[in-house]
């Protein structure tokens, strides 16, 4: 399968462009094995040619061992030389440019940086935790390096967060100083401690912080190596800087939303919710009643659980996996769908015509007891690194003219997420977790039809997993007699 890049959107795709790694390893080990044999060759025609030239220095000049002679100069050396101009390894190499266009570009480096920094800001993680691969007191199988350190300090610096591009440059900079026996490859990868120490210094003059530890340290290591000119130079601007003092940079308000709590914990209202078995909503649930989680009475959010059997979450994330799209969101102000930094995460669309696809649009109506005549297609989700849906309303109230409005939204989990990624209501104080088979379902319009602002709500970064949604956005026109406005 061709992939649609924009790897740092959707896990699955990410593990996807692990077979584009194994193909590439593949032609890499080929083009050194067809280098050995060239070596090997090489050498046993140095070796015949070297008995050559032994027996032509003992030869009486006879004329057979003449010919012998000049047979060999006229003809074996043409040939080597032949032989020395050959490419070896050229369909290896070609294999490798091939793949070349399918490599992660720069943007998929800074999206996958901006999700790491999300996590790190909404779930309030130390960077110095997170270097050692330990994220919400779960270790993982990650510790940083000083070049990914530095990396992931040099962009948090670049968008203004000095306080936690000042955990990662110290984190790298410690292991850069613990691993002198790496400085020459660190500055064959293109890391020198002037970099560090430049970035470093950067950090400290943004927070206005005292630089008098990067200046000890750095006299400390120039003893140790007095002919490292970078260190030298790094010192130099260093000293500068502390003497001219300069002014820290006016710091970027941090607009921490306590708005997504919730993200971290489970929030739940009010001691008059119940769970219940939906036999009500439509007559089929009363052959087959559905467990039902009453989560909120105004904006009505219901959780009902284990709807979906695994077999049929399997299958309909194989149905979308084929074309996993970015997801983009509708931009009122140019008029068009494009892609959202707000929306990191890929979706596919499900065919209506298919056997399971019509048999999810009956549960939904039993679920619902709305009418899903005209409503959008059931559209599969997994998201990014750090993949998340900043908070917004799916109603439009004219804010989208291409789409008739949506009543409802259902919201089916097809997979656990192990850290990360609740689904929460901030004016609500809820969240949800999800939990593989589990539907959540709420009305976006009162019954006037009019968009309840209460129910904006917000996927959180997901911090561990490959994050698996469907959703269902229930089209308002066709529920005339399911819903009936009422007057006041
Ligand atoms: O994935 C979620 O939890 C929410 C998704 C959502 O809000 C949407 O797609 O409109
Ligand atoms: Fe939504």
């Amino acid at each position: 399968r061709k992939l649609n890049k924009n790897y740092a959107m959707s896990i699955y795709d990410l593990g996807e462009l692990m077979t584009h790694n194994k193909v590439l390893i593949n032609h890499l080990e080929a083009y050194a094995d067809k280098l050995q044999q060239r070596v090997d060759l090489i050498d046993s025609y140095v070796e015949i040619m070297k008995e050559k030239i032994a027996r032509a220095q003992r030869m009486d000049h006879d004329p057979p061992s003449c010919f012998s002679f000049m047979r060999h100069m006229q003809f074996d050396w043409p040939n080597i030389l032949w032989y020395l101009e050959q490419q070896p390894g050229e369909a290896q190499a070609t294999g490798i440019s091939l793949l070349y266009s399918d490599l992660p570009t720069t943007k998929d480096l800074e999206e996958t940086l901006n999700g790491l920094w999300r996590i790190q800001t909404i779930y309030n993680l130390n960077g110095s935790d997170m270097a050692k691969g330990l994220l919400m007191g779960v270790q993982h199988n990650y510790s940083t390096t000083p070049f990914e350190g530095y990396t992931i300090a040099k962009y948090l610096a670049k968008w203004g967060d000095y306080a936690k591009a000042k955990d990662w440059i110290s984190v790298a900079l410690d292991l850069y100083q613990a691993d002198e026996d790496y400085w020459d490859l660190y500055e064959q990868q293109g890391l020198s401690a002037e970099n560090l120490y430049e970035l470093y210094v950067e950090v400290l003059n943004n927070l206005s912080e005292d630089k008098e530890r990067p200046l000890s340290t750095m006299i400390e290591t120039l003893k140790r190596h007095p002919k490292n000119h970078n260190l030298k130079r790094a010192l130099t601007r260093l000293e500068m800087s502390h003497r001219i003092g300069e002014e820290p940079q006016e710091q970027e308000s941090e607009d921490q939303d306590d708005f997504l709590d919730c993200c971290s914990r489970e929030c739940r209202r009010g001691s008059r919710l119940y769970c219940l078995y939906n036999t009500t909503a439509t007559a089929f649930l009363r052959l087959a009643p559905l467990k039902m989680e009453l989560l909120s009475l105004d904006p009505y959010v219901v959780l009902y659980h284990d709807v979906l059997a695994d077999r049929e979450m399997s299958l309909l994330k194989l149905m979308a996996q084929r074309d996993l799209v970015r997801a983009v969101t509708y931009n009122a102000t140019e008029k068009k769908h494009s892609e959202d930094p707000n929306r990191t995460t890929k979706a596919g669309w499900l065919d209506p015509s298919h056997n399971l696809i019509r048999r999810m649009g009956i549960l939904t109506e039993d679920m619902s007891n709305l009418d899903l005549e005209r409503s959008e297609d059931f559209q599969v989700l997994n998201y990014g690194i750090g993949g998340h849906y900043a908070v917004h309303p799916d109603f439009f109230e004219g804010s989208n003219p291409e789409l008739p409005d949506r009543v409802a939204t259902l919201l089916f989990y097809l997979s656990d997420v192990p850290l990360g990624g609740a689904t929460v209501f901030p004016l609500l104080d809820l969240s949800v977790f999800p939990k593989k088979g589990a539907v959540l379902m709420w009305y976006n319009l009162d019954h006037k039809g009019q968009g309840m602002e209460k129910t904006i709500h917000s996927a959180c970064p997901v911090v561990v997993g490959s994050r698996w949604v469907m959703t269902k956005w229930v089209n308002q026109q066709p529920q005339l007699f399911r819903r009936p406005c009422l007057r006041e």
